[in-house]
């Protein structure tokens, strides 16, 4: 006969937020056989009539794309996306440099242009989007939810499992907050990022598309991702006291002027000025936790669990990460919430604090250090130390974009590296510079 006791009727699962992660975990969760249940406060964004917000920017790697090969969405979403074989940095005399990622072809960033993981969620039979679901508050003995409507009316729904992937101001994780031995710390950094777009010229990209394009200037640094359409998408990073000394277009231009003086044709004086005062500069904050679980109720995955500072182009490939790990620890523990929920924190708290860390060294060496003579020095150092110790210097950065050695992992080996490497900063002779370069092989080795 039908049995309705809660060990044998299929469990349902509630995925709150549907941005990135949250779509991607109802896949995982749906493929499971779970009843997945996903709430998102906005309405569907791909009926809306704007386009903002349909197509994102960001640039997608190895972590990131393992991910959705789990779920067979990598071919898919690579194809419409743009890959990205090397920087190209542009120096303040406009000349560009492009340093590969890895030898031609091998790996490569891909700029992640659409919205699959919403549509893919929807192909599963047994998952149930709800959009227009705020979630205001739960119950962490109950785990009962309250959801807001837009027309004011609430709903309450109860599940066997909360996954939490509503972003950085999580209302999941205000909770956690209320509860004995939670650690939390949230850090807004004084930059904040202002995106332009750079438009076609003559129905073709305004600059070599498959390259992440790169002005470092300190404590000013700017990018530019391609788009399917042909623009590209340029995010300045600047401090909010910058940001708010420029008050007129003719500020506009005589800081681009200044700073980055090629990119004034390339986007055009006309479209700088609009687009800059379209939007405010946006804050970026720096959220660490710990424990990532409620008991087996609640478990808190994506930016809801570690938002980190863009500086490292990994944020969303960290929450892609945490779908994977979590289903390998489902696999392990026969999907025993009990058992799974814990061994999640264990298993990847040191890993996305790890990541944490390296996005914000990077923001802080970037704007200390960073011009464009710095930036090629670093990776061509990087390169060709690679190049000649493939197995003992991989740099930090190819590790951490193109492979899934764990997070903290790759800190360790990096300051081991550093040991070994700390000739680069010793050195001052003309010879040990040779050897670094690799050029030049001591009579006595
Ligand atoms: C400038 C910038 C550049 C970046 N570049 C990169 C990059 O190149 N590569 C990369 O990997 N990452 C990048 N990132 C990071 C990446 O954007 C985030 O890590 C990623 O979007 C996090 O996805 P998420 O699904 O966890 O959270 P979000 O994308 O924030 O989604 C949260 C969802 O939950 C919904 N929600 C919020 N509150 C509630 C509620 N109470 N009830 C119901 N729903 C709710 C929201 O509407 C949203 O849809 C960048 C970030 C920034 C700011
Ligand atoms: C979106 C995205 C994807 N990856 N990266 C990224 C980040 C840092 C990098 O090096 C840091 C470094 C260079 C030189 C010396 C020390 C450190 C490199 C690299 O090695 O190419 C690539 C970004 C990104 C995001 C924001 C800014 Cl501001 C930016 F410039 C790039």
């Amino acid at each position: 006969e039908k049995s309705t006791s809660r060990q044998s009727r299929k469990k349902v699962v509630a995925v709150v937020g549907g941005g990135l992660v949250g779509a991607l975990n109802a896949c995982f969760f749906a493929k499971r056989g779970f009843d997945v249940e996903l709430f998102e406060s906005r309405e569907d964004i791909r009926r809306a009539k704007i386009v903002k917000g349909r197509s994102i920017n960001l640039a997608l790697s190895h972590r990131g794309r393992q991910a959705l090969k789990h779920v067979g969405l990598e071919e898919k979403i690579v194809a419409k996306g743009i890959p990205m074989h090397a920087r190209m940095i542009h120096s303040l005399n406009g000349k560009q440099s492009p340093i590969p990622y890895g030898r031609k072809g091998q790996v490569s960033l891909t700029n992640f242009c659409n919205i699959f993981p919403l549509t893919a969620a929807e192909t599963y039979p047994n998952t149930k989007m709800n959009f227009d679901h705020k979630l205001q508050d739960w119950n962490a003995e109950t785990g009962l939810m309250t959801f807001a409507r837009l027309d004011g009316s609430k709903e309450q729904v109860k599940t066997d499992l909360i996954v939490g992937c509503d972003g950085a101001f999580s209302a999941v994780r205000k909770q956690f907050l209320r509860r004995s031995r939670f650690d939390y710390s949230q850090t807004y950094i004084p930059h904040g990022y202002m995106e332009l777009t750079m438009l076609p010229i003559n129905g073709e990209f305004a600059m070599k598309p498959n390259y992440l394009h790169i002005w470092p200037r300190n404590t000013f640094m700017m990018i530019a991702l391609p788009n399917l359409d042909k623009t590209f998408t340029c995010t300045l990073f600047m401090p909010f006291e910058d940001f708010e000394k420029i008050t007129t277009g003719d500020e506009v231009i005589e800081f681009f002027q200044k700073y980055f003086p090629d990119t004034i044709p390339l986007i055009g004086a006309d479209t700088l000025q609009r687009d800059y005062f379209r939007l405010p500069a946006q804050a970026m904050v720096s959220v660490k936790c710990n424990p990532y679980h409620i008991g087996d109720a609640c478990v808190l995955m994506g930016d809801a669990a570690h938002a980190v500072v863009p500086f490292y182009g990994q944020g969303m490939n960290a929450g892609f990460e945490d779908c994977i790990v979590f289903d390998e620890i489902m696999d392990q523990f026969n999907e025993d919430f009990s058992a799974v929920l814990p061994e999640y924190t264990r298993v990847r708290v040191p890993d996305d604090h790890a990541i944490a860390d390296l996005a914000m060294y990077n923001y802080i060496e970037m704007r200390a250090h960073v011009n464009s003579k710095w930036f090629l020095f670093r990776k061509y150092v990087d390169n060709i130390l690679y190049f000649f110790m493939p197995k003992t210097i991989i740099p930090l950065y190819t590790m951490v974009t193109f492979t899934r050695t764990r997070y903290h992992e790759a800190v360790k080996r990096w300051h081991w590296q550093n040991k070994v490497k700390y000739l680069e900063k010793m050195c001052t002779t003309h010879e040990c510079n040779l050897i670094l370069m690799g050029l030049f092989v001591p009579l006595n080795s």
